[in-house]
């Protein structure tokens, strides 16, 4: 997202949200209890993607400008796949099924040496396994960069 998506995501709409129920909060709070350590501040507001059934996300490293070491996506509705795959060493590359309900974390190394993408539907394979896209809403929430703190986010954009 932001500037360094630009081209990257197909059929898709997306917002930025800070403000969520009682109830949205509480599932947030479990999702950054699993995701980030105590010394990591988190963007203020979350990151929330509607991808159509036609939708995907082409390889792409989130800037290093806008986000830190940790990525943690929560994916809802449809199943898909998430690829990785090494910058330097395109060889070394694995894919992540990302179930509906199901949380995936991009720390550190995966976060910063591995491009991640969303299968598009005619190439959406899990091994074998055949794994139609339906429409599928992500809930993103990404660290600030390093060396930020919450005092200097204003000077951030919205987006990461
Ligand atoms: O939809 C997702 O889980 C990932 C989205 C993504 O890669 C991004 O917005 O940078
Ligand atoms: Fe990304």
């Amino acid at each position: 997202m932001g500037q360094g998506l630009v081209g990257a995501i197909h059929g898709f709409r997306e917002t930025e949200k800070s403000r969520w129920s009682e109830a949205s909060r509480a599932i947030l709070q479990r999702v950054q209890a699993a995701a980030f350590g105590p010394g990591q501040t988190l963007l203020s507001s979350v990151h929330v993607l509607d991808l159509e059934a036609r939708g995907y996300i082409k390889p792409h490293v989130d800037s290093i400008k806008f986000c830190g070491a940790t990525i943690a996506g929560l994916s809802l509705l449809s199943p898909s796949v998430m690829r990785l795959v090494h910058t330097q060493n395109p060889g070394e590359w694995l894919e992540l099924l990302l179930e509906p309900g199901s949380l995936y974390i991009l720390r550190d190394s995966a976060r910063y040496d591995f491009s991640h993408e969303i299968l598009r539907d005619e190439e959406s394979f899990f091994g074998e396994r055949r794994i139609p896209r339906g429409r599928r809403i992500s809930v993103i929430c990404r660290s600030l960069p390093e060396g930020m703190g919450p005092g200097e986010s204003g000077q951030l954009p919205p987006a990461c």
